[in-house]
């Protein structure tokens, strides 16, 4: 098991990590989520023994990674696959970090079958394409027969036979009893792969629940209602209707209308007193990456000045900032994205009509559906114990607004690379993070 507490990194001003604490269990695939800078990388590295906390700690199986008797035998580790010396051929890689190890050269044949490039094995990785890097990086971290395995953006590069294959071995580990924990931006493949997730923004703990609690807590469920294409009068009729009985209701782009806030049969029912036939009238779940957009958006640090997400938000007060998100209840004032149609213009209300608008968006009241209560896990076995309540962490510091408080930055880790497989690293390390 895998034990953060309290993690923190700081790189002089800079708070990359704050106050982080979670487990990851063996037995699941955990994935690790969060968007671009939110600190991923640098935990894995602090796990990894490569990077210093500033303060908190991390262990594995309650020692920390240094500390870790034969540790590559122990743990194994994805970070960064372009970390090869390019000159030498893939089977001498792997029989270096090998004989760094104490591990018999017949195990490097074995995982270079394992990862399919037994036929390239000889060849000089510099003229790898991508997707034979990764490969090569993972041959790596299964070298030691870890028991704890880390990937950081395993399928990076594969084509779609190799994420089938990365999918299918992160579950094949998980389910002979190893801890697996891997980051990924590609929600869809981490809906198939983890059975558990943590997410993290600016650094700090937003979710660490199941797959399936963190869809049903950061989603907000709708209704598809399609009238018939050949009466347009009817869905306007149908959408006033709806939004009178406090449904938010936006067009999609096929002409049905996304109804949130409103149980199916009040829908039919509603559709009934106003004389409206149905040709459509379905349930709708979030997938992972609605989820995740809608739990994560108030941590995303990179955007595009050209983002239709921005059509979903609740208009701000001029300069004011998307708040953080609430851990286990998501992002305040988000509706479920992705946008119904380009801009996410709401239903257009008829001007003064019965049921005028109270939201921002001519529907239910700002909020009404865009912060779901903590999951139904939250106190469930497997929780995090660590886990601040809600109301604690709006008020937890922007891990970017701390530099008054920020300590010196630690003494440089001869491993402050984020190259866990870099021959150079290997030299510099006390211990070989693979
Ligand atoms: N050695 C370093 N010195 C200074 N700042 C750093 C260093 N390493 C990381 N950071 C900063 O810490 C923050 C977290 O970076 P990190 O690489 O851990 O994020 P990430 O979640 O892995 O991002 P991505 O998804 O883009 O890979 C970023 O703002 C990054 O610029």
């Amino acid at each position: 098991m895998i034990e953060a507490v309290g993690l923190t990194k700081r790189y002089g001003d800079k708070t990359a990590v704050y106050n982080l604490s979670f487990q990851v269990r063996p037995g699941s695939v955990t994935g690790f989520l969060g968007p671009n800078g939110s600190g991923k990388s640098t935990t894995m590295r602090m796990i990894l023994g490569l990077d210093n906390p500033t303060s908190g700690q991390v262990t594995i199986g309650g020692h920390p990674y240094r500390r870790l008797p034969n540790a590559p035998r122990q743990v194994g580790a994805l970070l960064d696959a372009k970390a090869v010396h390019g000159g030498r051929s893939a089977r001498n890689h792997l029989l270096s970090l090998a004989q760094l190890s104490g591990i018999p050269a017949r195990r490097v044949d074995e995982v270079l079958g394992v990862v399919g490039l037994q036929d390239v094995a000889r060849k000089r990785s510099k003229g790898f394409s991508l997707g034979m890097g990764q490969r090569l990086g993972i041959a790596a971290a299964l070298l030691g027969d870890p028991q704890v395995l880390l990937f950081d953006e395993p399928v990076n590069g594969l084509d779609p036979e190799g994420i089938l294959w990365v999918r299918n071995l992160m579950k094949a580990l998980a389910a002979e009893g190893r801890t697996v924990f891997v980051s990924s931006h590609l929600m869809s493949e981490m809906a198939l792969t983890a059975d558990h997730l943590i997410v993290i923004g600016r650094g700090q703990l937003l979710a660490d629940m199941s797959v399936t609690d963190f869809i049903s807590a950061n989603s907000a469920d709708f209704a598809r209602v399609r009238t018939p294409d050949t009466e347009p009068q009817l869905r306007e009729k149908l959408g006033a209707a709806l939004t009178g009985a406090g449904g938010h209701v936006l067009p999609e782009q096929d002409g049905a209308l996304r109804v949130m806030g409103l149980p199916l049969p009040r829908i039919s029912d509603l559709a009934h007193e106003a004389g409206v036939r149905l040709w459509e009238l379905s349930p709708h779940q979030a997938s992972l990456e609605e989820a995740y957009m809608r739990m994560t958006q108030g941590a995303v640090d990179y955007r595009s000045t050209i983002d239709q997400k921005a059509g979903l938000q609740q208009p701000l007060p001029p300069g004011a900032e998307p708040p953080m998100p609430v851990p286990g209840q998501g992002q305040p004032g988000w509706y479920a994205p992705p946008p119904p149609q380009q801009g996410g213009q709401p239903f257009a209300m008829p001007a003064g009509g019965p049921g005028a608008p109270t939201g921002p968006y001519g529907g239910a009241p700002a909020g009404a559906y865009g912060a779901p209560g903590a999951p139904a896990g939250q106190g469930a076995p497997g929780a995090n114990p660590y886990a601040q309540p809600a109301p604690q962490a709006p008020q937890a510091p922007a891990p970017q607004a701390q530099a008054p408080a920020a300590p010196p930055a630690p003494a440089a880790a001869p491993a402050a690379t984020p190259d866990a497989s870099s021959p150079a690293a290997d030299t510099n390390q006390p211990e070989d993070a693979r």
